[in-house]
């Protein structure tokens, strides 16, 4: 866990967000923020809103009222930099869909071809600047998937899916990094993959702001915790936040008692909780 400074500088700022889909409200007056170059978890019970908060921040949803800002800068500048990288659900995603695993990585890539010479981009991916192959090519490494580059998408298992979805974020080399239940449906080996990446991630400086409902990993690992059921419960310290106490008000007890069977302790009071 990284030490926090007093007063961090924020990678996201958010102030007074309301959202709504058909007018039934699902973030009520959200004010919040992530520190720069700290590791976030976003905590809630299912329904909670974690989603619908990534769509407003990734611009797929435009929220009822307030505002959303990145390092001091309204976050659709950033957007349009390339420097906010989302890591959808992977039932967010067409795997019939007949592209390879380099392909749907390189699909991280395209936000940063925008710069590119015009005619590169009326080109067959050969003719990519080949500053994008080495992206991918270090992203997928990353997630030990580059043996499986030529593989169709939908011929992968959930662990391996869930990889290239992390790659394909990796390989925007954003300064924030938005993963929406990354540990979510895969092995220990994997899970401890993808913690380890993102342990590096935050190492080199980004801001990693996952959605998660595994606790353990959340105790031991991130530096920050946001807990969220609609409108905000609570942001603090891991060990603050991931009490018993805490998760039992946001209603998340059952979610709580799923994850720690992994865990190597129980506590009496989430025992009790359980029954
Ligand atoms: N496209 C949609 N149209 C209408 N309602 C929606 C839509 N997407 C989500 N909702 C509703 O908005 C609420 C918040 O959903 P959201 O997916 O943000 O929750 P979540 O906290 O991410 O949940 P989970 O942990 O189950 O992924 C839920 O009540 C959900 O049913």
């Amino acid at each position: 866990m990284a030490t926090i400074p007093d007063t961090p500088t924020a990678a996201v700022e958010i102030h007074g967000l309301h959202a709504a889909y058909q007018r039934q409200p699902v973030l009520e007056d959200i004010n919040l923020t992530f520190p720069a170059g700290l590791w976030t978890a976003i905590v809630g019970p299912n329904g909670a809103g974690k989603s619908t908060l990534f769509h407003v921040l990734t611009g797929n949803m435009k929220p009822l009222r307030g505002t959303v800002h990145a390092f001091g800068h309204p976050i659709a500048e950033h957007r349009r930099a390339g420097h906010i990288a989302y890591m959808a659900q992977r039932e967010a995603i067409e795997w019939d869909f007949p592209v390879s695993v380099w392909e749907t990585v390189m699909g991280g890539r395209f936000g940063h071809m925008r710069r590119d010479a015009w005619w590169r981009r009326y080109m067959p991916a050969r003719w990519y600047h080949p500053r994008h192959g080495d992206a991918v090519r270090d992203a997928l490494a990353a997630v030990d998937m580059l043996g499986f580059s030529d593989r169709p998408i939908g011929a992968l298992s959930g662990g391996q899916k869930k990889r290239v979805l992390l790659a394909r974020a990796l390989a925007q080399q954003a300064r924030i990094l938005l993963l929406d239940e990354p540990l979510a449906g895969v092995d220990p080996p994997s899970e401890q993959l993808i913690l380890d990446v993102l342990r590096g991630e935050r190492e080199q400086g980004k801001t990693v702001i996952m959605v998660t409902h595994d606790m353990p990993s959340a105790r031991r690992y991130v530096d920050h915790v946001v807990l969220i059921n609609r409108v905000i419960r609570g942001a603090g310290r891991p060990d603050d936040m991931l009490s018993d106490a805490k998760l039992a008000a946001l209603a998340i007890a059952r979610v709580e008692s799923t994850a720690r069977e992994m865990a190597p302790a129980a506590s009496p009071l989430s025992t009790a909780l359980d029954r």
